[in-house]
């Protein structure tokens, strides 16, 4: 699935800004972006529900349209509504009438871990297993491309766990996947992140990639620095009760200081994390693109 320089206004305002991104079969894709980045413009533009002013995507070398008519493509959206009164058994045959080459109920159930649940009405579900239901629809077809918006939102953490297990094994087998999230750990299930700002991408690479972008380390001692700015390279500092903490992006030299100063009490030095490197893209390119 690709996607080459596509470009969406609602009204004036460019919310998708030449956006080029490709997606290879087998893989697994994570979109990620604040609120209003663009995500849910690019997901509907990729189903054929939004056609974009400029660009061209293709969808397992077809149009979205197409590729949806012909059930490659399967989704997973916030917005789906299952009808309250009946059955996960009647969900899923309705969803499966819908395909020639369709999932056989009972193997669907299975799939998405409703075997147990197959008798009850979709009203009496918790939040998680109306999540399992909503991918399941989303698989009824076999389509090779699957996209989910924010899957596994109300999914408590064994279910999270279970569920992307689920999705490896299915892109293991060849199926591809995008998907978007909020909940950034998630992002290692994934082959491939792209960090949308503002409708452009501002990063990309695999979860290791991001976390090497040049994230700053933590410093911590156990004393109260007057100045600690006057440290080498320290970018920002927070002084609470006894404790300093400092942030940099060379913290060999920060310690070394530290250590000739004999300030060692205590010293704690902490990597980035994949939240931090989610911050300082998209800070970083909010502020390259205001
Ligand atoms: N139909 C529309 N008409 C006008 N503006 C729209 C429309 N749909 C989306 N927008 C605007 O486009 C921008 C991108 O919206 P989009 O829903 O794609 O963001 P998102 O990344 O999915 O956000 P979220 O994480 O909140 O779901 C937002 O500023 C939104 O207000």
């Amino acid at each position: 699935m690709e996607l080459v320089g596509v470009t969406r206004r609602f009204g004036e305002r460019v919310v998708i800004d030449e956006l080029s991104l490709r997606v290879e079969r087998g893989q697994i894709v994570a979109l990620l972006g604040l609120n209003g980045a663009g995500k849910t413009t690019t997901i509907s533009m990729i189903l054929g529900l939004l056609r974009p002013d400029h660009g061209d995507i293709h969808v397992m070398g077809v149009e979205p349209r197409t590729a949806m008519r012909q059930g490659q493509v399967g989704a997973m959206l916030q917005s789906a509504r299952v009808p309250p009164r009946a059955t996960v058994r009647d969900v899923l045959r309705l969803a499966t009438a819908l395909y020639a080459d369709a999932m056989p109920v009972p193997e669907l159930a299975r799939l998405a871990n409703l075997e147990d649940l197959i008798g009850r009405r979709v009203d009496r579900l918790s939040g998680g297993e109306l999540q399992r239901l909503r991918f399941a629809v989303s698989a009824a077809g076999r389509p090779e491309l699957v996209i989910l918006d924010e899957p596994t939102t109300a999914m408590d953490v064994p279910s999270r766990h279970a569920f992307w297990q689920q999705i490896q094994a299915h892109a293991a087998a060849g199926m591809t996947v995008l998907f978007c999230t909020h909940l950034l750990d998630e992002v290692n299930a994934a082959d491939l992140v792209y960090i949308l700002v503002d409708g452009r991408i501002a990063s990309s690479g695999s979860p290791a990639e991001l976390l090497e972008t040049g994230l700053p380390v933590t410093v911590s001692i156990d004393q109260a620095l007057d100045d600690p700015s006057r440290l080498p390279g320290v970018l920002q500092h927070r002084v609470e009760g006894h404790r300093t903490t400092m942030t940099t992006h060379d913290s060999d030299r920060l310690v070394m200081a530290l250590a000739d100063a004999g300030l060692v009490d205590g010293l704690r030095v902490v990597g980035g994390d994949l939240e931090s490197a989610f911050l300082q893209i998209t800070e970083q390119s909010g502020e390259v693109s205001a």
